[in-house]
């Protein structure tokens, strides 16, 4: 047995000729150490959080735009695991129930719900070992994964590691069971502290220890980013699951993973926890300027579509919740004629508020452009720029 440092966990040797991990308790033993860099950038977190929870009040349509970021995030989250689909394939099926739904498509439609499903279910159940599994039932749910006990967690050995790699070989092997359920049974009790540290500190510890833990045979990245949304939700400080941790964790995955594995070797909580509220300022700032950005494009949009008339207006609204509209959608949802919703959406398109994308002269699709690129980070860095 081989302990790192009093507050990381130890190796233990198993039987069949591996070392297995075993992760000491939280909160951590000595506690997080709070210097003048540690508290500057977690009261800029902080800040930083709260300006995004105060710009939702004056979002158009709150719901939509924690749709669209759920979305993003759920796309990011698909490919931190290298499966490519993009936003407009997750609206574009969205407008098509019928449409062919491909794998990577119904991972996100799954994170989506997973999402939905734990908020909802908090007006019940606090953040807990339950829901935490009943989350993972939903993320799982007839998608790559599904065979791997979907809503339990697993009941053997993993390893972490580059693809191939055994357990001897592995970067990383999660606790045995048995330590396995007593860590989780440690992190539920943590879950519900509410008194011995800032949350977002909290948020990034138990991320850190779920990842450690990793309890389950598959989705274990995406539970512990929905666990952090999931806690701010609950403790009210963010209401609408509008922080974006993905887009973070993604573009610095080599930093977060050395980060992980640096609590697990040395116990190094401090730079773990730095970087993680690095990543809450960063994201929550950016989610704020799109906010504002959304705020401003809805009033200019709603002039340009004024100047054409009531029905070119009503289709604007419709737009921010059908971002990309077929000509029979829109003549169902405006409850007009055909021609009327043909004319209204051309004389959009004419304004460059809306895009035709088919090229085709039947069946054409119209996508709201303007509004679907402020959510790209590229061209929001690009705005930010020349604002
Ligand atoms: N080399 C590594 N070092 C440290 N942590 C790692 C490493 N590889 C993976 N992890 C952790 O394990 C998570 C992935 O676990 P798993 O594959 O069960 O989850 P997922 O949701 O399917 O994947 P992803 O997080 O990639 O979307 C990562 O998000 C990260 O937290």
């Amino acid at each position: 047995m081989k302990p790192f440092n009093s507050r990381a966990g130890k190796t233990v040797p198993q039987g069949t000729g591996y070392l297995a991990y075993v992760t000491a308790p939280l909160p951590p033993n000595p506690p997080v150490l709070f210097d003048a860099e540690m508290i500057r950038i977690l009261s800029e977190a902080d800040l930083a959080l709260g300006q995004l929870s105060g710009i939702s009040s004056l979002l158009p349509n709150p719901d939509l735009f924690v749709a669209m970021y759920v979305k993003k995030e759920a796309v990011l989250s698909s490919q931190i695991e290298g499966i490519q689909c993009t936003l407009d394939e997750v609206l574009q099926h969205e407008k098509d129930a019928e449409g062919v739904r491909t794998k990577a498509i119904g991972e996100v439609v799954n994170y989506v719900n997973a999402m939905n499903y734990g908020i909802k279910r908090l007006e019940t159940l606090p953040l807990s070992l339950r829901l935490i599994r009943e989350i993972h039932g939903h993320l799982l749910h007839g998608v790559r994964g599904e065979h791997k006990d979907p809503g339990e967690f697993r009941r053997t050995q993993n390893w972490i590691g580059p693809q191939g790699c055994t357990l001897a070989t592995a970067t990383f092997v999660p606790p045995p069971v048995p330590d396995m359920m007593e860590s989780l049974a440690n992190l539920e009790l943590f879950l519900h502290d509410r008194t011995s540290m800032p949350l977002t500190v909290q948020c990034a510890l138990i991320h850190a220890q779920f990842e450690t833990i990793h309890p389950f045979l598959d989705g274990n990245g995406r539970v512990g980013r929905l666990m952090v949304s999931l806690l701010l939700h609950e403790r009210s400080v963010l209401k609408q699951p509008l922080l974006y941790i993905s887009l973070f964790l993604k573009e610095n995955r080599a930093e977060y993973y050395d980060r992980l594995m640096d609590v697990r070797r040395n116990g190094n909580w401090e730079g773990w926890v730095k970087f993680f509220l690095t990543g809450i300022a960063q994201v929550s700032n950016e989610a704020a300027v799109t906010a504002q950005r959304i705020v401003k494009f809805r009033e200019e949009t709603m002039i340009k579509a004024r100047a054409f008339g009531k029905n070119e207006l009503a289709l604007v609204d419709l737009l921010f919740e059908y971002p990309i509209i077929d000509i029979r959608t829109a003549e169902r949802l405006l409850d007009c004629t055909y021609v009327t919703a043909s004319t209204s959406l051309q004389n959009l398109a004419k304004d460059g508020c809306v895009k035709e994308v088919t090229g085709q002269k039947r069946n054409r699709l119209y996508k709201f452009v303007g509004y679907l690129d402020l959510f790209e980070p590229e061209a929001r860095i690009d705005r930010l720029d020349h604002a």
